[in-house]
């Protein structure tokens, strides 16, 4: 890959160790279905805000990333990057928009094909996951730069979970399974990748996924799991609005504002 002469890799000085370049795609053409009737979910506005220009804070709020590239609506990029415009961010973030696609796989291919060489680590990051605080963008960025190929903040799960098996509209659902919850994870973003690890899982794994570390698992390498956070939590329906309301209240709160 060439280099980027606007942001070039830094190296310790103590160390001499270089520090890979770091990029942010943000999918955030979704329409927000189960959110109910509206503008398409990441343009909703949170705290005064639309919730994309939350979630851009949030990977900008990183050090390391020094590129964001946004996924709008595939008729929204003109009106995304007027948003944009209209809210600063720091000077050491570039931000791109590309238009999205049908489905989020799609709409983070098209972000990955908007990366300019020389950025080396990768975070796929919802839109629609507007609080994550940036101690957990950090934690993945971290683990990727230590070698991980593809790495996802986790959490343990609250409630035992069962498998059913599927019934018709209306007919109760047979219980098969109770998984052992202690061996599983609730999984959020950012997912961070080794970027020609994740360009080859979007480039030869088919079918359908809701996320992208289980395309590097087809591929036969190991993802590894960071600690979640709980404010890292993905706004789907519409408690999750009232709840983000209240983070960002409190987030005031704490700051006196
Ligand atoms: N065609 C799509 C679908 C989803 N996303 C993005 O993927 C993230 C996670 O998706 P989800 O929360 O399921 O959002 P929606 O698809 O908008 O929700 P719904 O299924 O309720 O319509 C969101 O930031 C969303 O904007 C995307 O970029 N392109
Ligand atoms: C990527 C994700 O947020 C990880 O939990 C999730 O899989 C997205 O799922 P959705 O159904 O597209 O919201």
């Amino acid at each position: 890959m060439s280099a980027d002469p606007l942001h070039p890799p830094s190296t310790n000085p103590a160390s001499g160790r270089t520090t890979a370049r770091t990029a942010a795609v943000i999918p955030a053409a979704g329409r927000g279905v189960r959110l109910g009737p509206g503008a398409p979910k990441a343009l909703r506005v949170l705290g005064g805000m639309p919730m994309l220009i939350h979630a851009v804070h949030a990977m900008a709020d990183s050090r390391a990333v020094s590129l964001v590239v946004v996924v709008a609506p595939p008729d929204g990029a003109p009106e995304v990057r007027s948003l944009l415009d209209a809210h600063a961010l720091p000077e050491r973030t570039d931000v791109v928009v590309v238009p999205g696609g049908e489905s989020r796989q799609e709409s983070v291919k098209l972000g990955l094909d908007a990366l300019p060489p020389g950025y080396d680590i990768v975070l796929v990051h919802d839109a629609a996951r507007p609080l994550v605080p940036v101690d957990t963008v950090d934690a993945v960025i971290e683990a990727v730069r230590d070698g991980a190929p593809a790495v996802v903040p986790a959490l343990p799960l609250a409630d035992t979970v069962k498998q059913v098996e599927p019934a018709a509209p209306g007919e109760p659902e047979p219980v098969v399974a109770t998984p052992d919850r202690s061996l599983l994870r609730a999984v959020q973003t950012p997912q961070g990748f080794d970027r020609a690890t994740l360009v080859r899982a979007h480039e030869t794994v088919r079918g359908d996924v809701t996320d992208d570390a289980s395309m590097v698992e087809q591929l036969g390498l190991t993802v590894v799991t960071v600690p979640g956070h709980e404010e890292a939590f993905k706004v789907t329906r519409p408690l999750d609005m009232v709840l983000a309301e209240a983070v960002l209240a409190r987030r005031r709160h704490n700051d006196g504002f």
